[in-house]
């Protein structure tokens, strides 16, 4: 595996799965695997989770991990072919990405989307200037349409949480916000959900339809009461308008998930990426509750990380 950007193949997930667990209960085992290598983790936004989650992965695996916040530390980076760098930015994507290649043995970014040019956020524009210029292997930190290791510690979470022997019922269900939110978990989620074999519902309001390439395959249900019962797993997200696009279309907080929502859904467990917003995406009734695995979720971060650092090791 050179590139983590995205879903790959129910084999190459469930490998990391397997692979994540084991970690989880032998965390140390393969510190010599890394020894000698670097990481460069570099964020272009803020974060907390991803941030000390993939730095303890790589250290568990022995790498050396060299996290640069670039947009508060680095030089302002132009991404445009043939640009005339006569205004703000300082230093070509072209150079720096060279760079941080020959730098690392691994890099990993996070860029999120502009949420006002669609076309350039859709073709992950900045996070594939990034992989065309260093050439070294790259792990998504999360990009403008994806955030493959929220997924794929997601993924270990509900494998963990789930005793039954049908398949679990898992939907995901939009939540106000106040500002326009990136849609790249609520795709990223579609995508490994299915791609795992999930029975997906998504529930939403009116014009909050995510991308279609994300969504085809799972059903969608813009009941929310209806789309909640019986489920097995409720994974709560907001995103901004995909038609209208980064647009925020209501704020209708009839949609924020407390237990009377749950009244027909007696076992669902609440999952959650964070950083949440209480009582305004969450209640404190649901996050404070048993139902919530939100923690446990969190806490897989590390191990889907090392999963994935090892792996690309080889
Ligand atoms: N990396 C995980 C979440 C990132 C982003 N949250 C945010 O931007 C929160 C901003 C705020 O609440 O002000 C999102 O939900 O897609
Ligand atoms: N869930 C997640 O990616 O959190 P951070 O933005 O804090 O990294």
């Amino acid at each position: 595996m050179k590139y983590f950007t995205k879903f790959d193949s129910k084999a190459v997930a469930d490998l990391l799965i397997e692979k994540a667990l084991f970690y989880k209960t032998n965390s140390r085992v393969d510190l010599n695997k890394g020894s000698g290598k670097r990481i460069g983790c570099i964020f272009l936004n803020p974060s907390l989770r991803t941030r000390a989650s993939t730095q303890i992965a790589a250290l568990n695996l022995g790498m050396e991990p060299i996290v640069m916040n670039m947009d508060k530390e680095g030089w302002a980076l132009e991404m445009k072919e043939g640009a005339v760098m006569n205004k703000g930015t300082v230093e070509h994507i072209k150079d720096a990405a060279a760079v941080l290649g020959s730098y690392f043995d691994i890099l990993a970014i996070r860029a999120f989307p502009s949420l006002t040019n669609k076309q350039e956020d859709i073709e992950d524009f900045i996070f594939n200037q990034f992989v065309k210029y260093s050439g070294v292997p790259v792990i998504s930190l999360e990009s403008a349409i994806r955030h493959p290791l929220q997924s794929l510690a997601d993924m270990i979470t509900i494998q963990e949480q789930w005793k039954g022997t049908k398949k679990p019922k898992v939907v995901l269900t939009w939540a106000p916000h106040i500002k326009a939110i990136p849609h790249a978990v609520a795709n990223s989620f579609t995508e490994w959900a299915l791609g795992c074999g999930h029975e997906l519902t998504i529930t939403h309001p009116q014009d909050y339809h995510l991308d279609p390439q994300f969504t085809k395959g799972a059903k969608i249900e813009l009941d929310q009461h209806k789309a909640l019962e019986d489920a097995d797993f409720v994974y709560v997200k907001n995103w901004s308008g995909f038609n209208d696009y980064g647009k925020i279309v209501t704020t209708d907080s009839a949609w924020m998930l407390t237990e009377k929502h749950l009244k027909h859904a007696k076992n669902a467990k609440v999952m959650h990426c964070l950083p949440v917003r209480r009582n305004l995406e969450l209640s404190d009734e649901i996050l404070d509750g048993k139902r919530s695995i939100i923690q446990q979720q969190a806490e897989n971060r590390i191990y889907a990380a090392q999963a994935v650092i090892s792996q690309i090791l080889g």
